[in-house]
């Protein structure tokens, strides 16, 4: 039985002032300890994140493949271990957007990661012409094809985001969500084996708020939620994670 994982994304947004929201839905975590939750923040506020979430775990947006070296402006996966991270994001589509990112470079940055001791969010999705294209399960597939025989859930959660959803307050229908979910899920099974499959969360992200949150969560093969904007405050943050712990 796969627990449901809630996890915030707060992009580039967050400020020192924001850190009560943090002590807030660390609050709302461990009210709701069915659940396992998460908040994923800029570089800047993982310390003082990590010093406001007790016991939630804080993670990262991004990580360097390398482990040191002349890569002005990155950050490694030992830094962000050091600096109190748990969790890092990879190869999430603002980033192979706007850095030209590839599933190469997304898995590269999961390996490293995964060498420090960081639990891996992977991030998949389709854009809206290869959705209209009929391309979705393949797109979302060649993305995670990198996925080793030893993959398992102690380390890797998938998040499916198709990126015509994010941030638009578009989602796919229920039933587009879970036969993507589904596919993933077989995906993970010719990859690292049915057993090992069946252990890693595949998270939803895309325009989830608490108005939709519980329908999304109780579809087939749907662990939880990547959650972008409506993870910024405790007031629309929290419903999802209360959501969670009823799915
Ligand atoms: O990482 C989070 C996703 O990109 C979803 O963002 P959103 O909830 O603002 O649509």
């Amino acid at each position: 039985m796969r627990r449901k994982f809630i996890a915030g994304n707060w992009k580039m947004n967050g400020l020192k002032a924001q850190l009560g929201e943090v002590e807030s839905i660390a609050g709302a975590a461990s009210d709701n300890s069915g659940v396992d939750v998460a908040l994923c923040v800029p570089f800047t506020l993982i310390a003082p994140a990590v010093a406001a979430a007790g016991s939630m775990p804080v993670g990262a947006q991004d990580v360097h493949a390398a482990q040191s070296g002349a890569h002005t402006g990155c950050i490694s996966a030992a830094m962000l271990t050091e600096t109190g991270a748990g969790l890092v994001i990879v190869g999430h589509s603002e980033r192979r957007a706007d850095q030209c990112e590839s599933s190469g470079d997304a898995w590269a940055k999961a390996l490293a990661a995964r060498g420090a001791g960081l639990h891996v969010i992977l991030c998949c999705g389709e854009t809206e012409e290869e959705r209209d294209a009929g391309q979705t399960e393949a797109v979302v597939a060649e993305q995670i094809a990198a996925i080793p025989g030893d993959a398992h859930g102690d380390w890797l959660t998938i998040a499916y985001e198709p990126r015509w959803a994010i941030g638009t307050g578009k989602t796919p229908t229920e039933d587009e969500i879970a036969a993507t979910h589904g596919a993933i899920r077989a995906k993970l099974g010719e990859l690292a084996g049915k057993e090992a499959a069946d252990t890693i969360r595949i998270l939803y992200g895309g325009s989830m708020n608490p108005a939709n949150a519980a329908a999304i969560l109780a579809l087939s093969d749907v662990d939880g939620g990547l959650i972008g904007g409506a993870s910024l405050t405790a007031e629309k943050f929290v419903p999802i994670i209360e959501a969670a712990a009823k799915a």
